[in-house]
């Protein structure tokens, strides 16, 4: 038996031995572990740490005849009504919520990492956007408290939209690029982050503009209409056209310039497949 075979076998078997309470935490733990070990069966590993009596179906794992627990993304330009989505659905008991960790991009030890950002993107992106992917990942990587969670963002559009923009755009050194992509290709590498299902909240620009107008985050005050629709058009490439970066799992596409009132139907008309994690 090699090395690597024998530290794989004790990992599952110690994984194994993990009370059920600890099962999402020993899985991810395991998961990483297999990943660092150059183990492309990630799930397998997955599968193996959580019992015997589990068993793989589909992208979902079972244990003891339950459902495992699902996690949601939801993406969406600026102010397209993410968060405003996120609360309606925190109102059902079973979904865990996570939004965004905005107060900390805006407060790191009496620091505004944002507001610096917006007025001089060329200096302060790396900073914002090294400190947003520590934050998401910390997020990503949280004990899960529910059967379902929803999640604003990921780490995902951190990286495929927010830095690529400031890179693109010309406003992101490529040094600063450079770093940051290396750190985010670790990260996916060695460590799983669990998604099942990616709801896009596709709106226009111009809606956007218009409520992050009417929201009047301070920070953001001086964000133009251009830098929405290149934002817009980085989410379209990614999750509708799929041409740019890899799509870490199915996309449901919610229509989203509507009134609230139309939101709100429209996400409970969606709510099945949020809920069961597809886009079917
Ligand atoms: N369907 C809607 N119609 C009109 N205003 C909306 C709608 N959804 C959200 N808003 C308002 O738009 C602003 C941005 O919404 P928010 O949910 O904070 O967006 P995000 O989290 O995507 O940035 C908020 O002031 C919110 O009250
Ligand atoms: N990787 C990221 C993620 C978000 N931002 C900015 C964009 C907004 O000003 C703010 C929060 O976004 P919202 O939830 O309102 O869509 O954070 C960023 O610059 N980089």
């Amino acid at each position: 038996m090699s090395f690597n075979s024998l530290c794989m076998n004790n990992l599952w078997r110690s994984a194994i031995r993990l009370s059920s309470n600890a099962a999402v935490t020993s899985t991810r733990l395991v998961a990483i572990r297999c990943k660092r070990f150059g183990d492309k069966r990630g799930e397998l590993c997955q599968t193996r740490a959580h019992s015997n009596n589990t068993q793989h179906v589909s992208r979902k794992l079972v244990r003891n005849g339950k459902e495992k627990k699902l996690v949601v993304f939801i993406e969406g330009n600026i102010a397209s009504g993410k968060t405003t989505c996120l609360e309606y659905f925190s109102k059902t008991s079973n979904i865990e919520v996570l939004t965004e960790p905005v107060s900390k991009w805006r407060n790191v030890r009496g620091h505004n990492p944002l507001g610096l950002m917006y007025q001089d993107p060329t200096r302060w992106g790396i900073t914002l956007q090294t400190y947003v992917q520590l934050t998401m990942l910390d997020r990503h990587l949280s004990t899960m408290s529910a059967p379902v969670r929803m999640m604003e963002r990921s780490i995902y559009s951190a990286k495929y939209i927010f830095v690529e923009n400031l890179f693109r755009s010309g406003k992101m050194p490529e040094v600063d690029f450079a770093v940051l992509s290396e750190w985010f290709e670790w990260i996916t590498q060695n460590i799983a982050i669990p998604v099942d299902l990616i709801v896009y909240l596709q709106s226009s620009p111009q809606t956007c503009h218009e409520r992050l107008k009417e929201r009047c985050r301070e920070e953001e005050k001086i964000i133009p209409l251009e830098y929405l629709e290149a934002i817009h058009q980085l989410y379209e490439d990614w999750l509708i056209k799929k041409t740019s970066f890899n799509v870490p799992a199915p996309v449901l596409v919610i229509p989203a310039d509507d009134d609230l009132q139309k939101m709100l139907h429209q996400y409970e008309e969606n709510r099945e497949k949020i809920l069961a994690g597809s886009n079917v």
